[in-house]
């Protein structure tokens, strides 16, 4: 029997629960032996771990591109297992490395792929084109009517992303997203992907190779191993902080304090009094930014201390070894 939809459809983000999935391909090859997951609704999940672990294999499950041996999915209250595939897929955003867009149709046309297959009228379809288009930050006019090849490689990646959220869906599966543009497109793609998260606010699952990547952009990472065995759950700060198995310290590496100061908020808890009289020269760094930064700050000014700043007035100092000291708390 399909079912359609109904229950998730039109809600923005669907929550998704995987209950002991599995994958047998055909030749043996166990993917995923068991695997559970909980994803909430609005929720950014990443999936990492070492190549052949069955991260792809999980994600195509949810949108049915691979039929689970056994176990179920739930997106939201539907067992996707009962949903039309062809249903399921309008109503899950799905965003591949090189993105796979259609190369003799235009930016608009492409864009537009999901709207003409739920046959929506074409004056809803050109003003959700437009409106997804500036909304990853690229001009309708000016880019529409262009085709893939005239494009650069972070600015199909977009298009690739606005296609997926084309018809609104209710989750975006996204395979290595990033990783075929170079790094510092890369960050600055990842940044203004957080910000359209923060506004759009889809359940999202990730997959990556890259673990800045990861901690970046997960709300929780989800380390796997071999045949899909979850080894991890957790949030990034969590997951370089305690790693659960000697797989994950290993896995999130022997720079995890460095890479932990990037989700560490500067707190007051780690400043030291301001001085008597006005500190001059030293970098000043924003109470609530990141340990990361403020590290760069200290470091490029080769200073000692940092002024640390609430709305514009100094609220204490942050000196290089307490810094260290947060970094170390790590290993
Ligand atoms: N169609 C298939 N038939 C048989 N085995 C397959 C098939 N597709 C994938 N596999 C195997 O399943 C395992 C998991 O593959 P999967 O692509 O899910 O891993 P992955 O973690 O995404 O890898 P990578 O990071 O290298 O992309 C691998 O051992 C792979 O060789």
């Amino acid at each position: 029997m399909n079912v359609t939809l109904q229950a998730t459809a039109g809600h923005g983000a669907a929550s998704i629960m995987l209950e002991r999935i599995r994958k047998r391909y055909p030749d043996g090859t166990e993917a995923v032996r068991e695997l559970s997951l909980d994803v909430k609704a609005g929720e950014l999940v990443v999936l990492i771990g070492p190549s052949g672990c069955g991260k792809s294999t999980v994600l195509r499950m949810i949108n049915r591109l691979i039929e689970p041996t056994d176990g179920r999915i739930l997106l939201g209250d539907d067992d996707v297992t009962q949903v039309d595939p062809v249903v399921l897929r309008r109503r899950i955003g799905y965003v591949i490395q090189n993105v796979g867009l259609f190369p003799h149709q235009t930016v608009a046309a492409n864009v537009a792929t999901v709207p003409g297959l739920l046959r929506w009228p074409r004056q809803r379809t050109r003003e959700r084109v437009d409106e997804l288009l500036e909304l990853v930050g690229l001009d309708p006019g000016q880019f529409g009517r262009r085709y893939p090849h005239e494009l650069s490689g972070g600015q199909r990646q977009r298009v690739g992303v606005a296609r997926a959220l084309a018809a609104d869906p209710v989750v975006l599966l996204m395979d290595e997203p990033f990783s075929a543009v170079d790094p510092i497109v890369r960050t600055r793609l990842q940044e203004e992907f957080l910000r359209l998260q923060a506004e759009v606010r889809k359940t999202i699952v990730l997959v990556t190779h890259d673990l800045d990547e990861a901690v970046r952009l997960g709300d929780r990472i989800a380390v796997l191993s071999e045949g899909g065995r979850l080894e991890q759950y957790d949030t990034p700060a969590a997951l370089l902080g305690s790693p659960a198995s000697p797989f994950v310290r290993e896995f999130v590496g022997a720079d995890r304090g460095i890479r932990r100061l990037a989700v560490t908020p500067l707190t007051r808890e780690v400043l030291d009094p301001l001085p008597g009289g006005d500190p001059v020269d030293l970098p000043v760094v924003p109470l609530g930014g990141s340990a990361y930064d403020a590290l760069g700050a200290l470091l490029t000014s080769a200073a000692e201390h940092a002024v640390v700043t609430e709305d514009g007035q100094p609220v204490g100092m942050l000196s290089r070894s307490r810094l260290l000291g947060l970094s170390a708390a790590a290993n």
